[in-house]
C-alpha cells in the first residue's frame, strides 16, 4: 500500500557555496552568435537549439570545474535563449493578443513565435524593451490584461532542468517570482481603466503552483524564485498591497503547496533590502531567503533570530562590480549574519545578484596588465569568492587566511596605483561654482539658437549613429591587429562620414549627424581617450537578447588628454550647409555603463567626467559647431529603488550635467537624449537639466510620455522618438504622421522635433534609410498641415 503524503517542513541540504545567477552570453559570445545565425537564415531551428544546449552543458561543466557542487542544487540554471522576463511570460501562455497565434494547442511556443515576441515579426510590434531594474540590462515588459490566457503553458525550464539531469547535473532552476512578474508587467492594451497586472495574482500563483509541481516531479531539490521587485519601493502600487501579495504567495506556494509536492524554495531578493517583506518571508514556509547584503543592511536581531528555521544565503560577493571582495569584511558580515540567527544557523554564501552584469573572467585581460588586473573580479573569480568565504565561514578564518591576505593586498595595491587621485583633477571640482552651472534664460537662447540655426517647424533629425558598415568593422579589427594604420583606418572613417553626411542631405534631414563611425561604442569610444578609464577585450556582458557591451573600468581620476570627437565632428560640418550636430556620451552614463571605481561617491567621479566632456563641448563650439547633443540614456537607469534615495541621487545626475553643457554660449543648442526606461517619475530632473532640446524614447510606448512632460510644465524643445530602432520594422509614412499627430496633441509645434527613438547603429542601411525616407515625408505632411 503506498503510504499517504505527509508534508514535509525540513529544510534539505543546501549548498554552501553558490552564485544566484551566471553570464548567459558565453565566455566568446556563442549566444550572440547562434542567435545571430539563426535569425538572418544562416542556420536552421535545430542548429540553434544544439548549439543552445551546448552553451547550458558547457556552462554547468565550467561552474562545476570551478568548484561548484554539480549534485546539489548549487548550479544555477538560469539560461535564456533571449530574456528571462520574456521566458516566465512564455510558460504562464500570458502572451499578448495579437500573438495569440505563437502559442500551439499544446501551450507551447516555438522558436520564431518566441522570437517574434522579442523582436516584432514585421507586422506586429513586440514587447516593449526596458531596463531591468537600476542594471543597464533589458528586458521584454509582459502585457497582462484581465483576459489575458494565463497557466503553466510551456515547460521548456522543466525540459532543460530534465536534460541537464540526464547529463547528471543536479541544477537549480531560476525562475522570475510571481509577483515581480506582475510588477513588470503593463496593463494589456485595452484593460479597462483602474485594471493592474496584479489583480491576476491568483491566476498567476495557480500557474506557478503547477510549475513547481513538475519541478517537484522532475526531482528538482531546489528551485530559485527571484524577487527583486520587493526591494523597490516605487511602484505604482501601494506598498501594503505589495506585501499582502507577497503574503498571498508564500502561503500559496511555500505552505498549502508543501514538499514533496514541490521543490525546496529558495526566494532571493537582490539589489537591494527586503525592508518590511522580509519579516514575512520570515514567517513562510520557504526554505531559504537570499539577502543582497552589498546594498542592503545585516537584518535587525530580532528579524535575523526569526529566520533560525531557513537557510539563509548571505549575498556578500557584488554581483554589479568587477572589484575584488574584501573578504575579511564579507566574512566578518556572514559571521555576524550567522551569530544573529542563532544556535544552528545555517549560512550560505552567494552574490548579491545573479552574474549577468559582469564578465566572464578577469584572467583573460591580458592587456591591463600586472597593476590593474589583480585588484579585478569578473564572474569567474566570483565563483572563487564565494567558495573561499563558505569554506572561511565552515572552517573559521584560518582556513583560508592566505586568501584574505592576497585579496586585501589587491585591493590596497589598487589604491595606491599612480592616476588613482590626481590634485589637478581634485583642484578643478573643488574650484567649480555656481555660475559655471548656469546658461542664459531659455528664452533668450531660444531667440538666438532661431537666429543661428534658422530650422523650419518640426526639425527632423536623427540620434547620431548610423548603421555601421561590413567594411568598417573589419577596418576596426584590422587596425587592431596592426594591417591597417592609423591614417588608414581614419581614410575609412572620413569616406564613411562623408557618405552619411551626402545620404543624409538626400533624405533632406534637418540637423545632420557625422554618424558616429570612428566609435566601437558611445562609452568605450570616450573611455579609451580618457585618463582614468581602462577598456577590456573580452569583458562583454549581455544588454539585451543578443546584443552585448564591453563596459570600460573607472579606475582612477579622470580627465581628458585632448580633442575627442572635435575632429570627426568638424569634418562632417565641412561637407555640408546644412547645421551639424555633435554627439557626445553624458556623465552619467559614463558612469552606468562602466564599472565604477568603488572608493569615492560616485557624485564626485560624475563631476569628473563631466569637466572632461565640459572641455570637448567648450572645443566644439570654439569650432563652429553650434549643437551639442549630450546622451544621457542611462539617467533613469542609475535612479535609486527606494524613494528615500532618489533626490541625492537626481540632484548629482542634474548638476553634473549642467557642469558639462553650461560652458555653451546662448546660441549654441544643447541637446540631451534619453532612452529605453520610464521617464515619468523624473520628469523634474530632466527640465532641471536645462537643455534646449530632448529626445526621449516614445515609440514602443506611443507617445505616453508627452502628457506629462506637458503637466510638468516642461517648456523646451522636445523629440518623442517616432521609429523605434530596436526593431527591424520599418515604419510607415502614415504610421509616423499618426504618431506626430498624436505628439501635437500634448506639445505646441513650436516645441516639437522629429527623430527616431535612439541610434541607428543597430540597423541596417536599407532599414534606416527606408525609415527615414518615411520620417522625413511624414514630417513634411503634418508641418503642411501647420
Ligand atoms: C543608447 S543612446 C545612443 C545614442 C547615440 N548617440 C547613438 O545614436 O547611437
Ligand atoms: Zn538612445
Amino acid at each position: 500500500m503506498p503510504s499517504p503524503v505527509t508534508v514535509d517542513r525540513t529544510v534539505p541540504y543546501f549548498p554552501g557555496a553558490t552564485v544566484l545567477g551566471y553570464p548567459r552570453i558565453g565566455p566568446g559570445r556563442q549566444l550572440k552568435k547562434a542567435l545571430e545565425a539563426f535569425w538572418s537564415g544562416r542556420s536552421e531551428v535545430d542548429d540553434l537549439q544544439v548549439s543552445l544546449e551546448k552553451l547550458r552543458m558547457e556552462t554547468r561543466r565550467h561552474l562545476a570545474d570551478l568548484g561548484l557542487t554539480f549534485d546539489d542544487g548549487a548550479i544555477p540554471l538560469d539560461f535564456s535563449p533571449y530574456d528571462h522576463v520574456l521566458d516566465a511570460a512564455v510558460m504562464l501562455g500570458a502572451v499578448p493578443e495579437r500573438f495569440a497565434h505563437v502559442v500551439d494547442a499544446a501551450g507551447r511556443v516555438g522558436p520564431d513565435g518566441y522570437f517574434a515576441l522579442a523582436r516584432g515579426d514585421g507586422e506586429r510590434a513586440p514587447l516593449e524593451l526596458t531596463k531591468w531594474f537600476d542594471s543597464n540590462y533589458h528586458y521584454l515588459v509582459p502585457e497582462i490584461g484581465p483576459g489575458t490566457p494565463i497557466r503553466f503553458a510551456d515547460d521548456r525550464l522543466v525540459r532543460d532542468f530534465l536534460q541537464a539531469a540526464a547529463d547528471g547535473d543536479t541544477v537549480r532552476p531560476v525562475v522570475v517570482g510571481p509577483l515581480t512578474f506582475l510588477l513588470l508587467s503593463k496593463p494589456a492594451e485595452g484593460s479597462p481603466k483602474g485594471f493592474h497586472p496584479l489583480d491576476r495574482l491568483d491566476d498567476v500563483l495557480a500557474a506557478y503552483a503547477d510549475l513547481l509541481r513538475a519541478f517537484g516531479d522532475a526531482g528538482a531539490p531546489w528551485v530559485q524564485l527571484d524577487e527583486p521587485a520587493l526591494v523597490v519601493d516605487t511602484w505604482d502600487v501601494p506598498r501594503e498591497r505589495v506585501l499582502a501579495a507577497l503574503s498571498r504567495g508564500l502561503e500559496t506556494l511555500a505552505g498549502d503547496l508543501a514538499r514533496p509536492a514541490r521543490p525546496a524554495l529558495f526566494l532571493a531578493a537582490p539589489y537591494g533590502d527586503l525592508g518590511d517583506a522580509l519579516p514575512l518571508v520570515a514567517d513562510s514556509h520557504v526554505e531559504a531567503v537570499g539577502l543582497d547584503l552589498v546594498r542592503g543592511p545585516l537584518p535587525r536581531p530580532e528579524v535575523l533570530r526569526r529566520l533560525a528555521g531557513k537557510v539563509v544565503v548571505g549575498g556578500v560577493v557584488d554581483g554589479r562590480n568587477v572589484w575584488r571582495t574584501d573578504l575579511e569584511r564579507a566574512l566578518d558580515l556572514l559571521q555576524r549574519l550567522s551569530d544573529g540567527i542563532g544556535e544552528g544557523a545555517r549560512v550560505g554564501v552567494s552574490t548579491s545578484c545573479s552574474l549577468l552584469h559582469v564578465p566572464h573572467d578577469a584572467s583573460r585581460e591580458r592587456r591591463l596588465g600586472l597593476s590593474l588586473r589583480p585588484a579585478l573580479a569578473f564572474a569567474d573569480q566570483k565563483v572563487e569568492e564565494v567558495q573561499i568565504l563558505a569554506r572561511g565561514l565552515a572552517l573559521g578564518a584560518g582556513s583560508v587566511r592566505a586568501e584574505l591576505a592576497a585579496a586585501g593586498q589587491a585591493r590596497d595595491a589598487r589604491t595606491r596605483l599612480p592616476g588613482v587621485r590626481r590634485d589637478d583633477v581634485a583642484a578643478r571640482v573643488a574650484a567649480l561654482t555656481e555660475p559655471d552651472l548656469a546658461r542664459a534664460p531659455y528664452e533668450e537662447r531660444s531667440a538666438a539658437q532661431a537666429a543661428t540655426l534658422r530650422l523650419p517647424a518640426l526639425p527632423t533629425t536623427t540620434i547620431g549613429s548610423f548603421p555601421q558598415t561590413a567594411e568598417l568593422r573589419r577596418a576596426r579589427v584590422a587596425l587592431k591587429k596592426h594591417d591597417l594604420d592609423r591614417e588608414g583606418y581614419e581614410r575609412v572613417v572620413r569616406e564613411e562620414i562623408a557618405r552619411v553626411v551626402r545620404l543624409q542631405e538626400e533624405l533632406g534631414l534637418d540637423v545632420l549627424v557625422h554618424g558616429e563611425p570612428e566609435r566601437n561604442d558611445m562609452v568605450q569610444f570616450f573611455a579609451e581617450q580618457l585618463d582614468g578609464f581602462a577598456v577590456t577585450d573580452h569583458g562583454w556582458v549581455q544588454s539585451y537578447g543578443s546584443r552585448c557591451t564591453r563596459p570600460p573600468i573607472l579606475w582612477g581620476d579622470v580627465a581628458r588628454r585632448a580633442p575627442m570627437t572635435l575632429p570627426w565632428t568638424a569634418y562632417a560640418a565641412s561637407l555640408t550647409d546644412r547645421p551639424v550636430k555633435a554627439v557626445v556620451t553624458g556623465p552619467v552614463t559614463m558612469l552606468a555603463w562602466s564599472f565604477v571605481r568603488d572608493d569615492q561617491p560616485l557624485a564626485e567621479t560624475a563631476q569628473q567626467v563631466a569637466l572632461a566632456l565640459r572641455d570637448e563641448i567648450a572645443d566644439l563650439q570654439d569650432a563652429g559647431i553650434r549643437i551639442v547633443q549630450v546622451d544621457e540614456p542611462a539617467l533613469r537607469e542609475l535612479l535609486p529603488l527606494r524613494r528615500a534615495d532618489r533626490e541625492e541621487y537626481l540632484a548629482w545626475a542634474v548638476r553634473a550635467f549642467r557642469v558639462a553643457t553650461a560652458v555653451a554660449g546662448r546660441d549654441t543648442q544643447v541637446h540631451t537624449h534619453l532612452c529605453y526606461s520610464e521617464f515619468g517619475d523624473i520628469l523634474d530632473a530632466i527640465d532641471a537639466m536645462d537643455a534646449d532640446v530632448t529626445s526621449i524614447e516614445a515609440a514602443r510606448s506611443r507617445m505616453e510620455i508627452l502628457p506629462g512632460l506637458r503637466a510638468a510644465g516642461f517648456c523646451r524643445g522636445v523629440g518623442p522618438g517616432v521609429y523605434d530602432i530596436h526593431s527591424p520594422r520599418v515604419p510607415t509614412t502614415e504610421e509616423v504622421a499618426g504618431l506626430l499627430t498624436a505628439a501635437l496633441a500634448a506639445v505646441p509645434a513650436g516645441q516639437l522635433w522629429v527623430n527616431p527613438d535612439c541610434g541607428l547603429k543597430t540597423r541596417s542601411f536599407e532599414e534606416a534609410t527606408a525609415a527615414l525616407t518615411n520620417l522625413v515625408q511624414a514630417a513634411r505632411a503634418v508641418r503642411a498641415t501647420l
